[in-house]
């Protein structure tokens, strides 16, 4: 194996940042030395080694000049270069908005406190800032951030996460993903959303809103990080937006109850990462999904505020048809944002789903010691998945929605059409072309312990607990073998297959 390393130092001035992107096979160690430095908002400790893996892309940025030191390494062959593909540091950022923004929204939350306790409004929280437009009430912050592709709603997302986490009054506001790309703190094909108590942090693709409990083992920092999630199973949001809709609308009534028994920690307030889906209209019929799902996000979450980042149309759009209820706000979009195309969307999948079974351990460039991959230290971040041999009858196994549904025109004149897109149809791993080898298959809650509670839908509305990939079929002997991140079994459990396939 060739491995080749080389240091460097950046000196930043202030409201500057430096952007990296690394390709694979390579690590990056960021050193800070000097000043004040935070990337997507997570501060950085001063004379820690950073670690950065997995194609990651992404800035450090400075509000009051610093310096760091960078150790660079690749791996592997072809040592074209001895630092990261690309890097430069630019002194035209929107941070200075997004700090504005910040700080509208801590307003709102420390008003909505006050109103909560009926306690008079601080002076503080009345805006000395040039005001981003319509008033903002006591209601906490409830942001949905919508944008085309590539326009940095995740990193938005995380930096006003992690400005609220760090304001150092014990906020813990909480991040929904509604982006079945995204694959947040699950895999790839989930919607979820948790409750944010420490910085998130940003290392690799990987883990792009930093680590959650359901993968990580308990030792880790940010465990608190307890996502609850839903099964969507596909890419795109078209493929079966009716079931978009409700996986939306479950996520939006289980936060609501979360609010409903913390009213204190409800003042944090939400803030909603969306699939570039909803800010795109791609033809006939599209359109109208689009809308409905980004109503869908607007009732469920009770959104006040939507941000629109740097697009004009989408703003107009919704300033027509949200503006005189809500406040619709467009914001400037990064040039640091990284266009990402399919292929490196497809990598990413693959190091989610690697990093859900096995863990992520980033190598260190020579030279560095005590590395840390977002305030994790880096023996914990090990996992090892079972692999058990288990039979067709252990597991129930179901798809939303006929994947090889007849068209209407092929059905019998007068027979309506049996399978609904959200109809949960038995998967037989017997049958050939079951679709099962090399699935990832979100396993379920258990159905409602009292059988009166029960209803035909209800498959729909339970949450994931894990997610498992089956990687071989005797169909002879009827067993399965299935790739687990825990030992626990799978007996009598049930399980949904989308459209995602994985291969170690
Ligand atoms: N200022 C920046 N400097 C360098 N890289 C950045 C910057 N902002 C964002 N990125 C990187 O650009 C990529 C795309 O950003 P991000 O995921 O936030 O966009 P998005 O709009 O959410 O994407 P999607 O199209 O998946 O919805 C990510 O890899 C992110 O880390």
């Amino acid at each position: 194996m060739h491995e080749e390393h080389s240091f460097k130092e950046w000196v930043l001035h202030a409201e500057t940042e430096y952007r990296f992107e690394l390709d694979a096979a390579t690590s990056l160690a960021i050193t800070l030395t000097r000043g004040r430095a935070e990337i997507f908002g997570a501060e950085l400790v001063e004379g820690k080694p950073y670690l950065f893996g997995s194609e990651c892309k992404a800035a450090v940025f400075t509000w009051v000049g610093c310096t760091i030191e960078m150790s660079f390494q690749f791996y592997f062959k072809l040592p074209s270069r001895c630092q990261p593909s690309t890097e430069y540091v630019s002194d035209e950022t929107p941070m200075s908005a997004y700090g504005n923004l910040h700080i509208a929204f801590e307003q709102m939350r420390v008003k909505a406190l006050a109103k909560l306790h009926g306690s008079p409004v601080p002076e503080s929280a009345h805006s000395t800032q040039s005001k981003p437009q319509a008033d903002f009430s006591a209601e906490p912050p409830r942001v949905l951030i919508l944008g085309p592709e590539n326009s940095g709603k995740t990193s938005i997302s995380k930096v006003l996460v992690n400005y609220a986490v760090r304001a150092g009054q014990g906020w813990s506001p909480i991040l929904a993903n509604v982006d079945p790309i995204e694959g947040g703190w699950a895999c790839p094909g989930a919607l979820s959303a948790a409750a944010v108590h420490g910085p998130i942090s940003t290392c690799s693709p990987a883990n792009p809103l930093g680590s959650a409990a359901t993968s990580a083992p308990t030792t880790l920092s940010s465990n608190a990080i307890l996502p609850l999630v839903y099964w969507y199973g596909h890419a795109e949001t078209k493929r079966n937006p009716s079931l978009m809709e409700r996986l939306i609308r479950n996520l939006g009534v289980n936060v609501q109850d979360k609010f409903d028994q913390d009213p204190e920690g409800s003042t944090a307030g939400i803030i909603i990462d969306t699939p570039s889906s909803f800010a795109a209209s791609l033809g006939p019929g599209v359109n109208d999904h689009r809308q409905k799902l980004i109503r869908a996000c607007i009732d469920a979450f009770r959104i006040n505020t939507i941000l629109i980042v740097g697009h004009e149309k989408l703003n107009v759009e919704m300033q027509r048809s949200y503006g005189s209820t809500l406040t619709v706000l467009k914001i400037p979009k990064s040039g640091g944002v990284v266009e990402l195309d399919h292929s490196y969307r497809e990598r990413v999948h693959k190091y989610q789903m690697h990093t859900y079974m096995y863990g992520e351990v980033i190598p260190s460039p020579s030279g560095i010691r005590g590395g840390t991959q977002g305030g994790e230290t880096l023996t914990d971040l090990i996992l090892a998945p079972s692999s058990n041999v288990i039979n067709f009858s252990d597991l129930t196994i179901y798809r939303i929605g006929a994947e090889t549904m007849a068209p209407s025109s092929a059905l019998p004149i007068g027979a309506a059409r049996v399978v609904s897109e959200m109809q949960p149809v038995l998967v037989d791993p017997a049958q050939p072309g079951s679709g099962l080898l090399n699935a990832v298959l979100a396993v379920l809650a258990p159905y409602h312990p009292d059988e009166n509670e029960r209803y035909d839908e209800e498959l729909l509305d339970l949450t994931v607990i894990g997610f498992i990939v089956i990687t071989n079929l005797d169909i002879p002997h009827k067993k399965m073998t299935v790739l687990s991140p825990t030992q626990g079994s799978l007996v009598g459990k049930t399980a949904i297959v989308g459209s995602y396939e994985w291969q170690d």
